[in-house]
């Protein structure tokens, strides 16, 4: 269940983001459990609704199991960006970006979660628990919810990453 859920039209982003709070679907393994944790009240002070897709504990478990819960939430709809934990990020980024219209970036520091947003339309945050010192963690989180797609020339690049995703899907 969402944080909040404040409904669930069909509108553009674009249009919902304004109108509603965005929704962020939220996931760890068991290295990101911690961190995943502690990001719920940032989500919160940032005005951002969020479902915790797992895991629930630091008990060993698979990180595909939940970057799929998240992409595929995102690919659904139901969800407008994924926040992934693990130990280092990679391997969630690595998942995240085989379900199709995801685009997953492992950010180490604010100015590339910034630019994954301004340049890439990233919509998965992969975060490394094990890598990353926890106040930047905060400042990546911030940076990254506060930017936003810059368009332009950067719109046609990632047109060309979905042209790939759909040659991908048909052959
Ligand atoms: O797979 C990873 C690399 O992106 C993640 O960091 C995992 O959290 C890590 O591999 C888990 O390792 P563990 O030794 O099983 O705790």
């Amino acid at each position: 269940m969402y944080h909040q859920r404040l409904g669930s039209f069909q509108l553009p982003f674009r249009v919902r983001s304004k109108i509603f709070a965005m929704k962020v679907a939220l996931a760890s393994d068991h290295a990101g459990y911690e961190v995943k944790e502690s990001l719920k009240p940032l989500l919160r002070e940032l005005g951002l609704d969020y479902v915790d897709f797992g895991t629930h504990s630091t008990q060993s478990v698979d990180y595909p199991d939940f970057a799929r819960l998240v992409a595929e939430s995102i690919r659904r709809g139901d969800s407008d960006q994924g926040v992934l934990v693990c130990g280092s990020g990679a391997g969630m980024a690595i998942a995240a970006n085989k379900v199709p219209g995801i685009r997953a970036v492992v950010a180490w520091n604010a100015e590339i979660a910034r630019l994954a947003r301004e340049h890439n339309d990233a919509n998965v945050l992969a975060i490394g628990a094990r890598t990353t010192p926890p106040d930047e963690i905060e400042r990546i989180v911030r940076a990254w919810f506060s930017a936003t797609f810059a368009g332009g020339r950067h719109r046609a690049r990632v047109e060309k990453i979905e042209a790939m995703e759909r040659v991908q899907s048909s052959s």
